[in-house]
């Protein structure tokens, strides 16, 4: 069990965990998910003694991680990909923290094979793909069968097979009564593997609930129509008791008369058989699910603290005739805006 109690840390002036308090229970993947920089590296960090806190602490199977005799066998962890000596082979790597946690060299032999890296045992680490040091990392974090996992973005770099490996080897962890923490900012992911969910923002926990109740709680249903008569639709709709209609922004060639809405609070059968009563001519006519991901989007808008805009979105600046510039004064917006997809630190 990892339980998390109270952590504060401050990097400088900037706080980046505050007072963050949550347990990730044995038998269970807790999916710890935030937007980049809300926190979730500080967190695990600090659980696994490599940041001090300011304030509040961190125990796993109620020990603090600094204290432990024997914490490869208490837990595992994955935190960058690329912290194996580049010079070393995966085996050596793999050898010398065996070694000095006495840990016997047939276990080595055991992860390769579990993480799918027996084939490259002799090569060095330095020249692995992004998958395969994740993959070696994973190899590491195994290697004292923990009790506990500790799994920072571990699907980022993977190929789908990978994705696919690590959510099956989370959910044996957790099958076997171990605790598994696993931290992505992708909802679509942690629904896919996670019982538990503790969502983080600028370095406070919003929400912390089980995947399932997130899902019946956020997953509302609502019907698209397209029209060419939305004053027609609006004033049957609003005839409906809780039913309400917004007009959906996603034009999809559409014609130029057609307008798209959002219905909801309203069955689908009963909508299709009122329109149909009152001769409303419709193009499209479908039930949707907001998606988990728009869910989660839209509780933590605003925490983001790197937040990327479409290119229509970056404002672009004046341009002036000159070097580059097209003759009739566009400019180019690759060149100008600089990074579209913003979002590194
Ligand atoms: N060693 C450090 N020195 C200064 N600031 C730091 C340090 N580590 C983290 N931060 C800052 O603390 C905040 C939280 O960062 P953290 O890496 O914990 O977030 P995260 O949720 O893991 O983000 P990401 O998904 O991008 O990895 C950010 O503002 C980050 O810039």
């Amino acid at each position: 069990m990892i339980e998390i109690r109270h952590l504060s840390k401050t990097f400088g002036r900037k706080p980046a965990i505050d007072d963050v308090s949550f347990v990730a229970e044995d038998g269970r993947v807790t999916g710890f998910l935030g937007p980049n920089g809300a926190g979730k590296s500080t967190t695990m960090r600090t659980a696994l003694a490599l940041v001090r806190p300011d304030r509040g602490q961190a125990l796993i199977d109620g020990e603090n991680f600094a204290r432990m005799r024997s914490p490869m066998t208490a837990v595992g962890s994955v935190l960058n990909p690329r912290s194996a000596h580049k010079s070393r082979s995966a085996y050596d790597h793999l050898c010398s923290l065996a070694q000095m946690n006495g840990i016997p060299e047939s276990r080595v032999k055991e992860v390769m094979d579990i993480t799918g890296i027996a084939q490259v045992a002799k090569k060095k680490a330095g020249t692995f793909s992004l998958g395969m040091s994740q993959r070696l990392s994973f190899a590491a974090a195994l290697l004292g069968d923990p009790r506990n996992l500790i799994l920072d973005e571990p699907v980022n770099g993977l190929d789908p097979e990978g994705v696919k490996w690590v959510r099956e080897i989370c959910r044996y962890y957790a099958s076997q009564g171990r605790a598994v923490l696993l931290s992505s900012h992708l909802m679509s992911e942690v629904a896919l593997t996670a019982d538990d969910l503790v969502i983080i923002g600028k370095g406070k926990i919003m929400e912390t609930t089980t995947v399932s109740h997130f899902i019946e709680e956020h997953s509302i249903d609502s019907i698209r129509v397209v029209t060419p008569q939305p004053d027609r639709l609006t004033a049957v709709v609003t005839t409906m008791a809780g039913a309400s209609l917004q007009p959906d922004p996603r034009r999809t060639d559409l014609p130029e008369q057609a307008r798209a809405f959002r219905i909801t609070g309203i069955p689908l059968t009963t909508l299709a058989d009122l329109l149909a009563r009152e001769g409303v001519v419709m193009y499209e006519f479908r039930q949707e699910q907001v998606s988990l991901e728009d869910a989660y989007l839209a509780l933590t808008h605003g925490e983001a603290e790197y937040r990327s805009r479409t290119p229509g979105e970056v404002p672009r600046p004046l341009a002036s005739p000159g070097r580059g510039t097209p003759a009739d004064g566009r400019t180019a917006i690759g060149r100008t805006a600089g990074n579209p997809m913003g979002g590194g630190r």
